[in-house]
């Protein structure tokens, strides 16, 4: 008997975002996001009271505010940049792929996503987290929840993951190219790399060696068998790969990290300290790439471009420029094609190795 074809879906995901710039919209949001033991990892009656008692009363209308001071005419950044990247790839992907973007919280949800997909006969699924490094919080949490959602009924489909590609050749590149301009444009004399911050112990929980993370301070300036899942080291190779690719000297360049939310420690240097020391230091045109994110969002738009470089002003630097996200770029979406393709061991146009999570060889000097 014949094998009928597999049909095959590419499901990309990204975080989510709220529905309208609005304290309900937002506060749903924010319960879902902030409900899931995989981003506050705490005991889950600690989560319920801190989350009733001491985030959703406040924080809401103050995130909802800041949402509005970027908000599109057709909707969040992150969805409508989400969304382009989706029409970019699907057209490329056409006849291959039956492609969809779903959001981890929030809509178009995973489980109505997978639904359409499967209802349309798709039965072997690759996954694209859309986030270059790994963490618990972003990557771990979306395929926990795509392959809770796959395996709900009796006939699974084949679901397989791309790597993180923090190291990609193809997603490095094509930063570089959407920076490169960008930073000759404000002719910077300083590019910091801010990339979104994790807990700590978020980060001391993938070291499974248990004596590797932050046993000592150089412990993220090179990708090992130790580290090779800790979020802050695949961070710190996705900056050196931008670096090098930019042609930066050692002194041209800063790593940081944003967005921290509450009081437990963050993976550091923190974006808020390091800025106000870079102009102490004599930077006057700081050039800021968030490449944590591919596609703008509040965290890039409203916390760098607005909030950051106001801060970085007020301590004496001259002018911050945010380097745009790589959003639909055509560099980019050519990369994800190579992605998906790569992992499928389909072959691409000219093979180049997946960086993914694999240990760098040469270990580029501490920073
Ligand atoms: C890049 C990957 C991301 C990781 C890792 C991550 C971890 C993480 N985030 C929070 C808390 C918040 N993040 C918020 C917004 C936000 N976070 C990411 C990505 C990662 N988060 C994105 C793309 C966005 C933007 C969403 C948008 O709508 O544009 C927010 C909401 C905004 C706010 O109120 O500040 C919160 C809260 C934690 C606690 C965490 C790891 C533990
Ligand atoms: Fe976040
Ligand atoms: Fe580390």
């Amino acid at each position: 008997m014949m094998t009928p074809d597999p049909k095959r879906g590419l499901l990309l995901i990204n975080l989510g975002t709220p529905d309208a710039p609005e304290s309900g919209p937002v506060r749903r949001y924010l319960r879902e996001f902030l409900s899931d033991a995989r981003v506050v990892d705490i005991h889950p009656v600690g989560r319920w009271l801190l989350l009733n008692l001491f985030i959703l009363p406040t924080r809401p209308a103050k995130s909802a505010e800041a949402y509005r001071k970027v908000w599109m005419k057709e909707g969040s950044p992150l969805l409508v940049y989400s969304r382009e990247l989706e029409a970019a790839v699907r057209e490329k992907l056409a006849g291959e792929y039956d492609v969809e973007l779903a959001m981890r919280y929030g809509s178009p949800s995973i489980p109505d996503t997978v639904a359409r997909m499967r209802a349309r006969g798709v039965t072997d699924f690759t996954v694209l987290p859309l986030y270059p490094q790994e963490a618990t919080s972003s990557s771990a949490s979306s395929l926990a929840r795509v392959y809770e959602v796959m395996t709900e009924g009796w006939d699974v489909p084949n679901v397989r993951a791309v790597p993180a590609f923090h190291g990609h050749p193809s997603f490095l590149d094509a930063f570089s190219v959407v920076a490169r301009p960008v930073i000759a444009e404000a002719r910077a004399d300083h590019v910091l790399f801010s990339f979104h911050g994790v807990p700590e112990r978020h980060v001391r929980k993938t070291d499974t060696s248990g004596q590797h993370c932050f046993a000592s301070a150089g412990c993220c300036d090179a990708l090992t068998d130790a580290n090779r899942h800790c979020y802050r080291a695949q961070c710190f190779a996705t900056a050196r790969g931008l670096a090098e690719r930019l042609g930066l000297p050692a002194s041209g360049w800063t790593v940081s990290f944003q967005s921290r939310l509450g009081r437990t420690p963050w993976v550091k240097p923190y974006t808020d300290l390091v800025l106000p020391e870079l102009a102490k230091q004599g930077v006057k045109r700081l050039a800021v790439m968030c490449p944590s994110f591919v596609a703008d969002c509040l965290e890039t738009l409203e916390e760098v471009g607005l909030r950051a470089r106001e801060q970085f002003v007020e301590a004496g630097g001259e002018s911050l420029t945010l380097v745009p996200s790589l959003n639909a770029h055509p560099a980019w979406v050519d990369a994800v094609v190579r992605l998906v393709r790569e992992s499928d061991g389909a072959p691409t146009a000219a093979a180049s190795p997946s960086a993914g999570a694999r240990p760098e060889r040469e270990p580029t000097p501490a920073r």
